[in-house]
């Protein structure tokens, strides 16, 4: 019946974050500390993903470029899902594979970051956006799940790999919004110190 399921989602989700914590406190903590030394040498965040992940890379450049909890300049961060010429332009001429990877040509510097979100870590447009962002000298911060899948083949020493604990795809971006936010405040607090209410 419908509210046991409700509550079994519930339920799957509450104890998913809070036995995963201890395992993603690391990985997190770095990819704040990736990002901010990154935007304070004056490069950007380049972000993707597909369905939800598409939507969890606009949220995340959101806050970056609108705010988060604070009041502060906006920093620079872009979601690579947002504009259907260009998307609709490579998939249609060259392949969906591209749409991100070609955007990263185009944009992406040595130095900026590429934020991933894939919770199966085996979208293949996403691996050639990451290809592409290594050869450029940019880091990657990967969010995935299920083991990470061919992400784990992927990324290098310099690059942060966040994988979920868990392989329903719902409950992995249910986490991978949670992270998003601890990115924000980490970046915020990295600039400024303190709590939200210093
Ligand atoms: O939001 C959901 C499912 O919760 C879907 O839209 C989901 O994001 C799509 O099926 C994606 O294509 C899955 O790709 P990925 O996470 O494996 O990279
Ligand atoms: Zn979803």
């Amino acid at each position: 019946m419908i509210n046991q399921r409700i509550l079994a989602h519930f339920q799957e989700s509450a104890e998913l974050k809070s036995n995963a914590a201890a395992e993603l406190v690391q990985p997190i903590a770095a990819a704040v500390e990736l990002m901010f030394s990154a935007l304070s040498n004056g490069n950007k965040i380049l972000c993707c993903g597909n369905g939800g992940s598409a939507a969890d890379s606009q949220h995340f450049a959101a806050e970056l470029v609108g705010r988060f909890e604070r009041e502060r300049l906006p920093l620079p961060a872009m979601a690579l899902s947002t504009d259907t010429s260009i998307i609709t332009a490579i998939a249609n001429d060259y392949s969906y594979t591209e749409i991100f990877s070609k955007q990263v040509q185009a944009f992406g510097q040595a130095g900026d970051v590429l934020l991933a979100f894939t919770t199966s870590g085996n979208s293949a447009n996403i691996l050639a956006a990451i290809d592409v962002a290594i050869e450029r000298d940019m880091r990657v911060v990967a969010l995935t799940g299920k083991g990470g899948g061919a992400m784990n083949q992927r990324l290098t020493e310099a690059d942060v790999h966040i994988c979920v604990p868990h392989d329903r795809t719902a409950r992995i971006q249910e986490v991978h919004l949670l992270t998003i936010h601890c990115l924000c405040d980490g970046i915020d607090v990295a600039l400024f110190g303190g709590d939200v209410n210093d």
